[in-house]
């Protein structure tokens, strides 16, 4: 997908919200547990139910990665369903991946080619050669951690060397990539101050934002310091959606709770024109 595509989606559906599929066996309801395969079903229903409601859709690999082939196949029917049924869908898989140049490629090759995904997340840790393989595919996105959610976003990402902070180097450093117009960035809704300073380096980049909801972030914040002139956010919420009822309702729980978010956004997005 294009990033003129997503725009278009999102001015489309007043919406730039991201549903992160974090979906956990423990926690999905009992009934779904009897069927062949549960993840794809819980999957599958929340998507149907919120699809009309956000642009795009986070599954978290951990989370299928924990259940071994199982889980993997899960994956890739979750992700063969979003393409053959709402290929309009801006796709992540948040993989958090990066390696010397010839694993990139392999890794790229996985989940852009293999899986058909629209963008994976990915370490900067490793520099421009563990990069720079995602970037050389067309209309497939980038997404470089730069200022994470987490407490631990202070461990590293802040400290200053050379006068500047390891995230705002890291974003710098990276315009220089070949393909750099492939790149996103990680931006924590926790951390939305820093997103003047950030938007000052990169004024157009799409940012994807995780946070809000059970992190608590603020999604208002977010848009004050962070949205540009072609919107550039993508907001996510995982567990605060997915997880909004345990019951056979779930479905219909997590579209209530998107919709809450959508009309936010879409209240955003016009007072932003
Ligand atoms: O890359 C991510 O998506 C990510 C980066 C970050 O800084 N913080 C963060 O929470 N995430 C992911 O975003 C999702 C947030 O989930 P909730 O806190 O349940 O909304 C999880 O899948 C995290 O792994």
């Amino acid at each position: 997908m294009t990033t003129q595509q997503l725009v278009d989606q999102i001015h489309k559906k007043r919406s730039f919200l991201c549903i992160g599929l974090d979906t956990d066996l423990d926690k999905i309801p009992a009934h779904l547990k009897q069927l062949e395969d549960p993840i794809f079903e819980f999957n599958k229903a929340i998507i149907d139910a919120t699809h009309h409601l956000c642009v795009a859709y986070k599954p978290n690999i951990a989370f299928y990665e924990a259940y071994g082939l199982s889980g993997w196949k899960s994956l890739e029917k979750t992700i063969e369903y979003l393409n053959a049924e709402y290929p309009e869908q801006f796709t992540i898989a948040d993989a958090k991946r990066g390696d010397i140049g010839n694993t990139s490629t392999r890794y790229a090759k996985a989940f852009f080619e293999g899986m058909n995904f629209d963008s994976i997340t990915i370490a900067p840790y490793m520099g421009k050669d563990s990069v720079e393989p995602f970037l050389e595919f067309e209309n497939k996105h980038t997404i470089l951690l730069a200022l994470t959610s987490n407490k631990g976003a202070f461990d590293f990402q802040t400290t200053v060397s050379d006068g500047e902070e390891l995230y705002k180097k890291v974003i710098r450093i990276s315009k220089s990539y070949k393909n750099s117009e492939n790149l996103m960035y990680v931006v924590g809704a926790t951390k939305a101050e820093y997103l003047a300073k950030i938007r000052n380096i990169i004024p157009n980049n799409f940012l994807l934002v995780p946070g809000v909801g059970a992190q608590g972030g603020s999604l208002e914040e977010v848009c004050r310091y962070g949205m540009s002139e072609n919107v550039g956010l993508l907001v996510n919420s995982s567990r605060g959606i997915i997880y909004a009822s345990d019951q056979a309702d779930f479905a219909m729980a997590a579209k209530n709770e998107a919709a809450k978010l959508q009309s936010q956004m879409a209240v955003l997005l016009e007072s932003a024109r």
